[in-house]
């Protein structure tokens, strides 16, 4: 059986694949970013869901959102970024700076729920991953309500924002993501995930550490990026 990690598991499984087995962040957040968009397209085609609002925390949910629009553009879509509270370190700054070259729009101000279902056909929710602890700070407020509120499908890398890592949807947060993207594993929320589409990306745990943790993972088919569970 596939396992679900609490948030502490989460935590440790990340902590080692950076001090055990010596991956850099840059690394996986590229292969989790890169996952994030295949699965997207397998779900939502350009064709029909070309204008898409990608929403940016400030830690490394945050960064998979970054390297996630960059794919996107280069996939055909026409990513816009929400990127409220930028993180003033270099990895971040380089994944904002190369999606400024990629020619990818930056928005500063949240966008209505009226405005957004004019602008977007889809939305991705980048804003918090497995550190995220209740409640949502002043500063993500608005996002936080943008996505409960809109009728545009979601996109959650990671965790539905907003929601416990544990628990899952909390009475302050109820949003419901069309497409949840689990990465490395999923997490004790995704067992409360009631929408159409649960897939798994970030194709880079080493065996012996899918071992130690008992993960039970799928194996991936071909060369693909992703799977859906
Ligand atoms: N091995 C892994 O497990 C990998 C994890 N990655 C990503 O990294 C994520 C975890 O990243 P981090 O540990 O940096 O943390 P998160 O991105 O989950 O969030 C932490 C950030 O959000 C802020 N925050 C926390 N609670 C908040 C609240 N209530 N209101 C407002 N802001 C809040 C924190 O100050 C911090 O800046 C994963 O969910 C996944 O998306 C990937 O990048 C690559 C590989
Ligand atoms: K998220």
């Amino acid at each position: 059986m596939l396992k679900y990690l609490n948030q502490s598991e989460a935590i440790n499984v990340d902590l080692e694949l950076f001090n055990e087995y010596k991956f850099s962040v840059d690394q996986l957040m590229e292969l989790a970013g890169l996952s994030c968009a295949h699965a997207i397209a397998k779900c939502f085609p350009a064709d029909r869901f070309g204008r898409v609002l990608v929403c940016c925390g400030p830690g490394n949910n945050g960064g998979d959102g970054l390297v996630c629009a960059r794919h996107l553009a280069l996939m055909g879509y026409l990513p816009v970024l929400y990127y409220p509270k930028p993180t003033p370190k270099p990895l971040y700054e380089n994944l904002a700076h190369q999606c400024k070259r990629m020619e990818i729009e930056s928005i500063s101000e949240c966008p209505s729920v009226a405005l957004a279902a004019e602008c977007y056909d889809l939305i991705v929710d980048a804003l918090f991953g497995f550190s995220f602890k209740p409640p949502v700070r002043a500063d993500f407020v608005p996002v936080v309500e943008l996505l409960q509120q809109t009728k545009l499908p979601i996109a959650s890398v990671d965790i539905p924002s907003g929601w416990d890592v544990e628990a899952g949807k909390l009475n302050e947060c109820d949003m419901e993501p069309t497409l949840l993207i689990s990465l490395t594993a999923p997490k004790l929320c995704a067992k409360h995930f009631k929408g159409k589409h649960h897939f798994l990306g970030g194709r880079f745990v080493p065996p012996a550490l899918q071992r130690k943790y008992e993960l039970n993972l799928p194996t991936y088919p071909g060369n693909e990026m992703c799977l859906e569970l």
